[in-house]
């Protein structure tokens, strides 16, 4: 371990290095507290107020960490773990620390490790202390409680949930402070609960206990017993008391907050689990976020401290109205779909790079990014609401030049969501007003750009509520055009727009001017010309003369300081003066810091106004694009139908076809569910089957296309258009996706077992209206097994769900389901043979493959000779004596589910046999 460099200097010259392994006084509470010494005391005491949190507490320029949290700091943070005198009879105790200035950046890589934070800070100016200088708690970061821009990722929201369980019941509810959104939903499978964490990734997770370790925040991986087993445990949980989660503390709290006599309007009155989630979650806000909201300025000077608590006492973390949504309302996305179609991370690395969200995010705002991203993970299932985004990406596909002036005022506007979450929680700066300011401004400009806009999306940017541009203007008006860091060391306010600071102003302005002109006047009386007016931190303001001239000072001079070269005087009047500058210079602080707090309430004040906006800002941004993305990659608008119709011509991929050269994606059609026999679309086999069997070699392209299908239709049904020539979609009630094989070594689940869990849960759970894309099942056991799992799956698949599925194998077999059924058909992923190597052609056709080239595949990675030749010989030999499709057609093939069976008896098919009828 080693200090970072700003640490190293002052710690190795206070402090002597301990071994971690042999750490004495490591545990507080087996001490004698009153040996401690008076800082050590107080320590201990806020720390046991914050038992759960790591204490950092300020000692100068740095904040410190003791004791255990000591140890856990120096271990997460890679920091010099170092020991200080505790008390006379305690001895040393474990200390590390960080620098005050680099306080943020710490505390960020300590949340994101999941811990919870209490900063506890001097709260007076050390100089002016009589004792021990007075600290208290002025923030506490938990993971899901973040407002500073620097720990918060720009383009994601920061959510904290919190769950309350009742049987197989359940109520979630999820709040962003740094956006505002708060929402709440009540559903009954526990399974759905595991799905929608799965989809918020929220940064912490609160949940009601009776746990002894109650208030404990467990990190990612951390057991609990008292953490209810569907709870993932990649999540950080706050293990929180019942009551504010019970319906009679959480209603009334709900009540209070947005000013309401019921819940009806929120949505929730007949939702009492989905009420007393969102009723526990507000209660930790107030409790954490509210109260403890301060200043990350933190001066020292006793009078601005004072207006601080004043100001803090009546300041809240703004939050949205609380909305009541379903999860029955949007498109349902397992975690394990989202993971195998890579919607916002990619399977293999993890990385956004290579992900749909990759692809497609063209947004110009971080607004927007979020918006997307959102959007991603809840496709719709309302057409209506899917043509109202479809209509706004057309407009802004056909008007080119709107597109690009909307995009390029759009880069011009900030985060205003979380600008005015700062605001309103009393954490923004003055250079976060002007930020948010200048956005409030480009709002008219944008109204005007859209004032022709048709699309529904377009014309909510078209009237400027006029409070925002006032608000925008006064900023503007009031604070200067670059305003410094920090709030409180004034500055920041323009003269003209205050009388009373102006007046101020002048009166100091003379003094400075007095003080300003001292050398010359004072040269002038005295005659001395080298005489001069410094100041320093320690003395103020001095006369410096030189040794040589000391004979020549005027009586009224009284000499200060002498140096080698010079001696320093001051006279009754310049010290009047500075009196008069430095006073003069607090009250100016002060007020002008209170004229900023003002300012910045009201921003505060105008909360929602502005959130509605950055909303509709949001929407738009993601649309142009989408609309972007749609003309530079050849996109089309989907028309989107009631039915069970999945028809897409000349698909793509829309993340494979960015990754390779233009011009190099091989498109593919697709047909399923149904559709109209008589429609004009290209594709060669005018069936339209509810179950396709995919067929072909060794990266031929089978995932590919499967992901293909689903990924438009996701496209789609989050209202964007698609990389297809022409795309007619039903709409999905669910996409199931099951893909590849890895074992589950954290819930030690063998590759078979977590296949099969994955397809039971498909085949309890898959409707005629869902999508199911499955690559490969029945492969993690003996063939015969996998074979016949896999057989049974498509054929019930087909039968008695109908769910438009593609089901991509190596099992040849498969293929003759689509002679016995009529509503399965075979398609084969083409590659070309030569003599001594194979093509890959990458289009999907009619028919079955034969043959799946495994071991031409095995050549080209480079298996031995040997190895590959003897392959050929042992594939010759099983081919000639295998049964299995024999006694597929033969036996298995008599008893197949009759309700979709082929009327006519079928030809003996052979395996490249065509769809057709
Ligand atoms: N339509 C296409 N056009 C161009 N290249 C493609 C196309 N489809 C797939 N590819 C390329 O082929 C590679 C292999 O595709 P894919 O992984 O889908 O094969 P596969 O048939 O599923 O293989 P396996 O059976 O071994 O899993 C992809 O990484 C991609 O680069």
């Amino acid at each position: 371990m080693s200090y970072s460099t700003e640490a190293s200097t002052p710690k190795t010259t206070k402090s002597a290095r301990v071994n971690e392994a042999t750490i004495p006084n490591a545990d507080y509470r087996l001490l004698d507290r009153t040996k401690l010494s008076p800082m050590y005391q107080h320590y201990v005491e806020v720390k046991e107020q914050y038992p759960h949190a790591l204490l950092l507490y300020r000692c100068g320029d740095f904040f410190e960490t003791f004791f255990q949290d000591a140890i856990t700091v120096s271990r997460e943070l890679e920091l010099v773990l170092t020991s200080k005198e505790g008390g006379k009879e305690i001895g040393r105790v474990p200390m590390t620390g960080v620098p005050h200035h680099a306080l943020e950046r710490y505390c960020a890589m300590l949340v994101e490790k999941g811990y919870a934070i209490a900063i506890c800070d001097q709260v007076e100016d050390a100089a002016e202390a009589q004792g021990l200088v007075r600290r208290e708690i002025t923030r506490v970061f938990t993971p899901g409680t973040l407002l500073d821009e620097g720990m918060l990722t720009a383009k994601r929201n920061n959510f904290l949930a919190a769950v309350v369980m009742a049987g197989e019941h359940w109520g979630l509810s999820y709040a962003d402070i740094s956006t505002g959104e708060f929402l709440t939903t009540q559903s009954s499978n526990l399974d759905h609960l595991t799905q929608e964490l799965m989809r918020l990734q929220p940064s912490e997770i609160l949940v009601p206990t009776n746990a002894p370790d109650l208030g404990a925040l467990l990190r990612p991986g951390e057991k609990s017993e008292s953490l209810p087993d569907c709870l993932p445990n990649s999540f950080c949980y706050a293990l929180r008391p019942q009551s504010p989660f019970s319906l009679s503390e959480a209603k009334p709290r709900l009540l209070q907050k947005f000013n309401l006599k019921s819940l009806e309007g929120l949505g929730c009155e007949h939702l009492p689990l989905a009420a007393r989630a969102a009723g526990g979650l507000l209660e930790y806000l107030e409790r954490t976020v509210n109260k403890k909201v301060e200043e990350k300025e933190s001066k020292g000077k006793n009078s601005i401290q004072n207006i601080k608590s004043q100001i803090q006492n009546k300041l809240q973390v703004p939050l949205q109205l609380l909305r009541t949504y379903t999860i029955a309302d949007y498109l349902i996305l397992d975690y394990q779909t989202r993971r195998n179609l890579e919607i916002t991370q990619t399977v293999r690395d993890n990385t956004f790079h290579g992900s749909l969200l990759w692809a497609i995010d063209k947004t110009c705002t971080a607004m927007g990014g979020r918006a997307l991203r959102r959007w991603v993970l809840q496709p719709l299932l309302d057409i209506k609401g899917i043509r109202a985004r479809q209509d706004t990406i057309q407009e802004l596909v056909e008007n080119s030049s709107l597109r690009q002036e909307l995009r390029q005022l759009l880069r011009q506007i900030y985060d205003i969501e979380r600008l005015t979450g700062r605001a309103g929680s009393g954490t923004a700066s003055a250079r976060d007003l002007v930020a948010l300011a200048d956005s409030l401004l480009k709002l008219p400009d944008l109204a005007a750009l859209v004032t022709d806009g048709r699309s529904p999306y377009l014309r909510a940017l078209q009237k400027v509520h006029p409070i925002l541009e006032q608000l925008g203007q006064r900023i503007r008006a009031y604070l200067v055009e670059s305003p410094p860091i920090h709030i409180t060391e004034g500055g920041l306010i323009r003269d003209g727009v205050h009388p009373q600071l102006d007046e101020m102003r002048a009166g100091a302005k003379d003094d400075h001017e007095w003080v300003s002109n001292l050398e010359v006047t004072e040269r002038a009386s005295t005659g001395i010309s080298t005489l001069k007016v410094g100041y320093n931190k320690t003395f103020g303001y001095y006369i410096s003369i030189s040794k040589g001239k000391i004979d020549q000072v005027p009586k009224n001079y009284i000499r200060k300081q002498t140096l080698t070269n010079e001696e320093r005087y001051i006279t009754p009047e310049l010290k009047e003066r500075e009196a008069r500058i430095l006073t003069a210079k607090e009250d100016l602080d002060r007020l002008e810091y209170e004229i900023f707090c003002d300012l910045r309430a009201e921003v505060g004040e105008q909360a929602e106004l502005i959130r509605n906006v950055s909303r509709a800002v949001a929407a738009a941004d993601v649309l142009a694009g989408l609309a972007e993305v749609a003309v530079y990659q050849g996109y089309c608008r989907p028309e989107m139908v009631m039915g069970r119709e999945i028809i897409i011509v000349d698909g793509r991929h829309p993340v494979v076809e960015q990754s390779l050269p233009a011009g190099f994606f091989v498109p593919n059609s697709t047909k399923l569910g149904n559709g109209e026999e008589q429609n004009q679309l290209p594709i060669t086999n005018d069936q339209s089957p509810d179950l396709v069997i995919l067929t072909g070699p060794n990266a031929s392209g089978k995932s590919c296309y499967l992901r293909q299908v689903g990924l438009i239709q996701l496209m789609a049904q989050l209202g964007s258009f698609v990389p297809a020539r022409e795309a007619v979609l039903g709409v999905c009630d669910r996409i199931f996706t099951r893909v590849g094989a890895v074992d589950d070594l954290a819930t030690g689940q063998s590759t078979f077992m977590v296949e099969m869990n994955e397809t039971a849960n498909i085949l309890n759970h898959a409707t005629p209206k869902s999508l199911v894309l499955l690559d490969e099942i029945g492969r993690g056991t003996a063939t015969f097994d996998g074979l016949s799992i896999a057989w049974a799956v498509a054929e019930y698949l087909a039968t008695e769900i109908k769910a438009r599925t593609i089901f991509a194998t190596h099992y040849h077999e498969l293929n003759e389901l689509a002679s016995m059924l009529s509503n399965v058909a075979n398609y084969q992923v083409t590659v070309k043979e030569l003599p001594d190597q194979i093509i890959f052609l990458h289009q999907v056709q009619p028919g079955g493959a034969d043959k799946s080239y495994g071991i031409e595949v095995g050549r080209l990675a480079g298996l031995p000779g040997v190895v590959i030749q003897r392959a050929k010989q042992v594939m010759g030999q099983i081919e000639k004596h295998s049964k299995i499709a024999v006694g597929l057609r033969e036996g298995i093939g008599s008893e197949t589910r009759t309700n979709t069976r082929k009327k006519k008896s079928p030809k003996t098919p052979t395996s490249d046999e065509q769809p057709t009828e």
